[in-house]
């Protein structure tokens, strides 16, 4: 072995060092690039370059220039007037705006002065910051479900000596959550963006020579960060504040009034359903077979199950959440091979419970298996002569202290439910729910659809 490689050990420690339970707080900077080329292609309403439109100070005139700068003289004439137009950056010490420029050295431009038709929602920054460190700040933080940005101001750090010394931003309201730096395409050499947080740094360093892309770093506000040195060229910045927002895209789920759910056509109509005294006086369980397919490997993904939802789904799990508090994403099992083999070992079900048709033909309800996740792991049952397969009582082993033992539960209840738009067994897109393992050799599997199904309570309750 080479006495110079690293142990596997070691490598393997790091990465788990890594990834380690809370290394969520660990991704406390994050970064992107948006080549030019994409840019051009990506929309055809505002394509081409970035502009710049300030009024001048020269002259009170409106200036305009494009990024990356064209070749011709007029447009670097016209870049040259926009770092004219710059003022001196400064830095908030203590209470006091100051301005030194061995701390940061570097031009601005308000807000209030500038315009740009550089669009973050475009390029898909805000929702990459979103799922990124949203997720990273997510724990106890229930109100914080979202990132808004907003345009600070322009930055210039020009060669040879523009730089900003190590510092944290000043926060403008208690709801910031942190900064996002986006630099356009300008050539430079040096000015590499270095973040820390926890004795850990992540650097973003930009530097080009032929400023063909447009980079960007975003980070919690509580990260203290430094722009080194720019050397040559001129590093072009837009800044923002990154405020959190009480609405996410995940929030859907639990944001009934999100949607006017009453320009739907089908909300007024489930609303006379559900209203209804004809429609399951005695209460029942009404269900909606996803559209989409939500692949889930784990019960401990239920509860980020519902904001998942994608498309009309989610729009109809929010209609059912409003009119009947009780709803859930679930799994509907296919027990159909359990069941030929009940049949053919003419057995009656093992559940006299089970509930039938009650003397009433419903056209639009069928007895079918519910699991409360989508994709059980694998679930270990042993072939007996009484379950075999029965979805209803799975048998799984549990070993402690070498000894195994067998254990049967009620896993999968049997419910009849009163489908919305068809029983989800006639749908073909049905994925494995789990594997079974017999004591002969083989492995079987159930399959299973997403559901939404709520329950519904008596009509004398609902009324
Ligand atoms: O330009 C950068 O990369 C960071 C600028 C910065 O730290 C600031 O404007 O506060
Ligand atoms: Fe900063």
């Amino acid at each position: 072995m080479d006495n110079n490689q690293p142990d596997a050990f070691d490598l393997l420690q790091v990465v788990s060092t890594a990834l380690r339970r809370h290394a969520s707080k660990d991704v406390f900077a994050i970064g992107g690039k948006i080549d030019v080329e994409t840019l051009q292609t990506t929309s055809s309403v505002n394509q081409g370059p970035i502009v710049i439109r300030w009024d001048s100070r020269k002259g009170g005139q409106g200036r305009k220039v494009s990024l990356p700068v064209p070749g011709d003289e007029m447009s670097s004439r016209d870049f040259q007037q926009l770092l004219m137009d710059c003022q001196p950056a400064t830095f908030g010490k203590g209470n006091a705006e100051v301005l030194d420029e061995e701390y940061r050295k570097a031009g601005k431009m308000d807000v209030t002065e500038f315009c740009t038709n550089f669009n973050l929602a475009r390029h898909g920054i805000v929702d990459t910051v979103t799922q990124a460190l949203v997720h990273s700040a997510f724990e106890e933080e229930v109100e914080r479900n979202g990132v808004r940005a907003e345009l600070y101001k322009l930055n210039i750090y020009s060669g040879p000596s523009g730089k900003f010394k190590s510092h944290v931003d000043t926060p403008r309201s208690e709801n910031q959550m942190g900064s996002l730096v986006v630099c356009l395409p300008s050539p430079h050499q040096g000015g590499a963006l270095a973040v820390r947080h926890g004795g850990q740094e992540v650097l973003f360093d930009w530097s080009s020579k032929d400023s063909d892309s447009i980079q960007w770093a975003a980070f919690f506000s509580d990260c203290e960060h430094e722009v080194f040195e720019v050397t040559d060229g001129h590093r072009v910045t837009l800044t923002y504040n990154l405020y959190w927002t009480s609405y996410g895209p995940s929030l859907m789920a639990t944001h009934l009034s999100a949607l006017n759910q009453s320009s739907f056509h089908f909300y007024a109509a489930l609303e006379k359903l559900v209203k209804s005294p004809s429609f399951l006086p005695n209460g029942g369980h009404i269900g909606f077979t996803c559209t989409h397919g939500y692949p889930h490997s784990s019960p401990a993904a239920i509860p980020h199950l519902n904001p998942m939802l994608k498309g009309l789904d989610m729009i109809v799990y929010q209609a059912l959440k409003r009119l009947l508090h009780h709803t859930g994403v679930l799994a509907v099992l296919d027990g159909s091979h359990y069941e030929q083999w009940r049949d053919d070992h003419e057995m009656t079900d093992s559940d006299d419970s089970t509930p039938s048709d009650n003397g009433t033909a419903d056209p639009h309800a069928t007895n079918v298996y519910l699991s409360d996740f989508l994709c059980a792991p694998i679930v270990w049952e042993r072939y007996t002569e009484e379950t075999s397969l029965d979805p209803e009582s799975v048998t799984h082993s549990v070993t402690r202290d070498n000894e195994t033992t067998w254990h049967r539960e009620r896993v999968f209840p049997k419910e009849r439910v009163t489908w919305l738009n068809g029983d989800p067994r006639s749908f073909k897109e049905l994925a494995v729910a789990f594997m079974t393992y017999g004591n002969e050799p083989g492995i079987d599997a159930y399959y299973s659809a997403a559901v939404i199904v709520s329950c519904l309570p008596t009509y004398d309750q609902r009324k």
